[in-house]
């Protein structure tokens, strides 16, 4: 078997490989994990700069990332290396002396940024736009919102992608060699190379072909495992996913929350505020969507808001808390004007909680309510834990608090939600529909919660398709077609002695 022979003296050669092993060591795998660590680090930075550029509003500022990144990834890396390393030789050699390694971390790091600033812009903007909402929600600027939730969050959805430029760049490593490092610069292929030219065979080669799959296939398991730590957090132990009946003895058990008592015995009580709205218009472009609506909703009562899809309800209650701006007209937060006020300033008097939660997947039930209170409230961590603490125990959540979202039913997370608007101590609460999207069995923890609301005295306006609700809790149903008000009034008088034809029908289609 002469050619498994020919194969084992060139592949094989065990001496080749151990004489080549300790300069491989000491100084091919250290110049290449400085080469590709340096570059990725430097990539990073150019890439972060990119993406906030190419999702920037400006075309000022879209337009050159563009350029770049188009230059920097159409170009293959040996003709950047190439032209960086040898076209700026000099003043290469000016600014970091004789040595073309810099140089070619710069190159490697031109190149990497391309790419990084791409998946950086792909992760930042997969992110769900309720995650803005819901910053905005909690009074965060737009800034903060970015910063603190929308750019943590696209990074870590692309950390995969990120650890495979890191690997790209341990192999794109190779290719500096052809700027001439000197002995002390050569990474793994280059010293394979070199002592494969003194021994005649290949063996050193396929030794720095293994060099690389150990830095590279240990690494790509490592980032898979850290995604899915950061994806689930740390789950309670015994803790499985709850069923509707569980949810609802959680929060009957939660004391200051009852499910079935009277007024008298609820312990908590709001100073819930009074808004006026005047005829009030908005329009998306050229599509009117409110025409003139007027509405009164006393302190600490609960209006519900019926009526037939797109008929204007979400935006109306987007409206009161400046989520979208409306046309003309006003709205009055205890006779003060809102259109007059910082929409943050408003947002911390009218707290919002959203159809689909819309809460913090990065971070745990009690993080979530915590953070609005640390970073716009400026509260002490420990005082804010201690809220924070206390409106999870109130819906029932104190045993969860240090589930991610993820880890929790539907339910709870929109008692999470609701516990996180209400840490910021708001004089009304805005609520989006917020059972539509809950498993039947998991809606009546949430109703039976915001009922409770209502009776200690938060002021709230409820967009609902639960009539039901409307009909037991309400104190005011108002009820919308066509971004007009057509009927409000008592739930009796809504549901029992309808006056228009439009109520009429729309009651027959629903109950
Ligand atoms: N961001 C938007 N851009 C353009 N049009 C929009 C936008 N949001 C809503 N609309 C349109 O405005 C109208 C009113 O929508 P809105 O969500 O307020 O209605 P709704 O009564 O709450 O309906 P639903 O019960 O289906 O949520 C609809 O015709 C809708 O298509």
């Amino acid at each position: 078997m002469n050619w498994i022979d020919n194969l084992r003296r060139s592949f094989l050669d065990w001496s080749a490989m151990a004489d080549v092993l300790p300069s491989m060591i000491s100084v091919g795998l250290k110049n290449t994990l400085i080469l590709a660590a340096a570059s990725t680090v430097l990539g990073v930075v150019i890439g972060m700069v990119l993406a906030v550029m190419g999702i920037s509003q400006s075309r000022w500022l879209r337009l050159p990332a563009r350029i770049y990144t188009d230059i920097f990834r159409g170009l293959p890396a040996i003709v950047t290396i190439l032209i960086i390393g040898q076209g700026f030789a000099r003043i290469g050699r000016d600014i970091f002396g004789p040595s073309p390694f810099p140089l070619g971390i710069l190159a490697l790091s031109l190149i990497a940024g391309a790419y990084i600033g791409e998946i950086f812009r792909s992760g930042i903007q997969s992110v769900e736009r309720g995650q803005m909402e819901a910053c905005r929600a909690l009074s965060m600027s737009y800034g903060q919102g970015m910063r603190l939730i929308v750019i943590p969050q696209g990074v870590r959805r692309v950390l995969p992608a990120l650890v495979n430029q890191f690997i790209g760049n341990v192999k794109d490593s190779s290719l500096v060699y052809f700027l001439g490092l000197l002995a002390s610069e050569r990474e793994i292929f280059r010293v394979g190379q070199d002592q494969a030219v003194v021994t005649g065979n290949l063996s050193p080669l396929l030794l720095a072909g293994v060099f690389y799959l150990v830095i590279t296939v240990p690494l790509t398991h490592f980032v898979n495992y850290i995604d899915a730590r950061l994806r689930l957090g740390k789950q309670g132990r015994g803790l499985g996913p709850a069923s509707g009946l569980v949810e609802v003895s959680e929060l009957a058990a939660a004391g200051t929350y009852s499910t079935t008592t009277a007024a008298s015995e609820d312990s908590r009580h709001f100073q819930g505020g009074a808004l006026q709205i005047r005829d009030l218009s908005m329009a998306y472009g050229e599509l009117d969507v409110l025409k003139g609506v007027d509405l009164d909703i006393a302190a600490g009562t609960v209006t519900c808001i019926i009526g037939p899809s797109g008929s204007g309800k979400s935006t109306l209650l987007r409206c009161m808390n400046r989520l979208v701006e409306p046309k003309s007209g006003d709205m009055l937060l205890d006779g003060e004007s809102i259109l007059a006020m910082r929409p943050e300033k408003l947002r911390r008097r009218v707290g919002m909680v959203f159809q689909h939660f819309n809460l913090f997947p990065d971070h745990t039930a009690l993080e979530n309510v915590m953070l609005a209170l640390t970073k716009i409230k400026k509260m002490s961590r420990q005082k804010a834990r201690r809220i924070a603490e206390a409106r999870l125990a109130d819906v029932g959540l104190a045993a969860r608090r240090d589930h991610r979202p993820a880890g929790l039913s539907g339910g709870q997370q929109q008692r999470v939600a609701i516990a996180r608007a209400l840490a910021m101590d708001p004089e009304v609460i805005l609520f989006d529909e917020v059972t539509s999207a809950l498993d039947p069995e998991l809606v009546k923890g949430v109703l039976d919660l915001m009922a409770t609301l209502g009776r200690q005295g938060m002021t709230m306006a409820v967009v609902t398709h639960e009539m039901g609700f409307a009909r037991r809790v309400a104190d005011q149903v108002v009820f919308m077609d066509e971004g007009r008000i057509v009927e409000a009034g008592s739930p009796q008088q809504i549901f029992d002695n309808p006056q228009s034809e439009r109520l009429k029908r729309f009651l027959a289609e629903v109950l």
